[in-house]
C-alpha cells in the first residue's frame, strides 16, 4: 500500500531543529517532504510574497528551501513540488509557544492555517522554551497527533494548534484540548539612541497570559500538559450577527438627498 504523504513545514526556516526533528519522527507514519524557508520568519503571520520572484532549492531528497514565507512554500510545496496532494501537512516545531492570541502573529499557525485554506488537514506545533528546546518531545507528541489526524481527519477549514510544555517526556502529565487564551506583551516598545543620537525602537516584551474561559491553552502548559486547541478559519462572530443587523435599517439611510420634485429618467445615469 502506497505510503501516506506528509508535507512539512515551518516559520523558523530550514535550518531549525525543530522541523528536522519532527519531520524524522513523522517518517514512521509516511513519506515526509520538507519544503520551508530558507531563513527565519518569526511572527511573518500569513503574509504571502506577491511583489518579488520567489525561488525553490533543493536541499536533499524530499527537502526543499524557499526564500518566502511559510505561506509562500505551503502553495509552491503543492504546485510546484509534491507529486500530488499530501495527507497531511505539519508546520513546526516552532521555536517558543503560539499560545493564544500569539495565533494572530505566528508563522507556523499560518502554514496551517494555509493548509486547511487548500484542503489539507493541517497541524502546527510549538515547543515552549526558552534558550533550549525539548524538540524531542514535540516530534511524539506532533506524531501522535498526526497519526489520529490521519485516522479520523479534521473538520474542514479546522486546524489542531498543538502547544507542547518545556519538560522531559516522563513529565508530561496528558493532552488536553483546550481553547485560546488573551496573551499581551508587557513592556512592548523598548526604546533605544543610535551612535547619531536618534532613537531606535525595538518591538520585544515578555508575555502574559490570562484565561478568557476555562480550559485556556496556557493553563494546559503550566500543568505540564500538551494543549491542543481546534482553530477554525471563519472568525465571524455568528454570535454577534443579529446584534449587528439592527444597525443595518440607520446604515442604509441614503447619503445623498435626491432633490425633490425630480423624478429619476429610466436608463439615465445619475450625474
Ligand atoms: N516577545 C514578543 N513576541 C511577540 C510580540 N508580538 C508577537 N510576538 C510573538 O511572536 C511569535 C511568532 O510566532 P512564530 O510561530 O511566527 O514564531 C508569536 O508567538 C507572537 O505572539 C511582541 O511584541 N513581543
Amino acid at each position: 500500500m502506497a505510503r501516506v504523504r506528509i508535507l512539512v513545514t515551518n516559520d523558523d526556516g530550514i535550518a531549525s531543529p525543530g522541523i528536522h526533528a519532527v519531520a524524522t519522527a513523522l517518517g514512521a507514519l509516511g513519506e515526509v517532504w520538507i519544503v520551508a524557508p530558507d531563513r527565519e520568519r518569526t511572527a511573518v503571520g500569513h503574509a504571502v510574497t506577491l511583489h518579488k520572484p520567489l525561488r525553490i532549492t533543493k536541499m536533499a531528497p524530499r527537502v526543499f528551501m524557499v526564500n518566502g514565507t511559510p505561506v509562500d512554500c505551503v502553495n509552491l510545496a503543492l504546485v510546484k513540488v509534491l507529486p500530488d496532494k499530501p495527507a497531511l501537512i505539519v508546520s513546526g516545531i516552532n521555536r517558543g509557544v503560539n499560545l493564544g492570541d500569539d495565533v494572530m502573529y505566528s508563522g507556523t499557525v499560518s502554514g496551517a492555517l494555509e493548509g486547511t485554506i487548500l484542503g489539507i488537514p493541517s497541524v502546527a506545533v510549538s515547543q515552549e522554551g526558552e534558550d533550549t528546546f525539548r524538540f524531542e518531545v514535540g516530534a511524539r507528541y506532533a506524531t501522535r497527533v498526526a497519526s489520529e489526524v490521519l485516522a479520523h481527519g479534521l473538520p474542514p477549514e479546522t486546524i489542531l494548534n498543538v502547544n507542547i510544555p518545556d519538560v522531559p517526556l516522563r513529565g508530561i502529565k496528558g493532552v488536553k484540548v483546550t481553547c485560546l487564551s488573551r496573551r499581551r506583551f508587557n513592556n512592548p516598545i523598548v526604546e533605544k539612541v543610535d551612535p547619531r543620537g536618534r532613537k531606535y525602537y525595538w518591538i520585544a516584551g515578555t508575555r502574559q497570559s490570562w484565561s478568557r474561559q476555562k480550559d485556556a491553552d496556557h493553563e494546559a502548559l503550566a500543568r505540564h500538559m500538551v494543549s491542543v486547541t481546534p482553530i477554525r478559519l471563519d472568525t465571524t462572530h455568528h454570535a454577534m450577527l443579529d446584534h449587528f443587523k439592527a444597525w443595518e435599517g440607520t446604515l442604509s439611510r441614503p447619503l445623498v438627498s435626491r432633490p425633490r420634485g425630480r423624478r429619476r429618467v429610466p436608463g439615465r445615469s445619475r450625474v
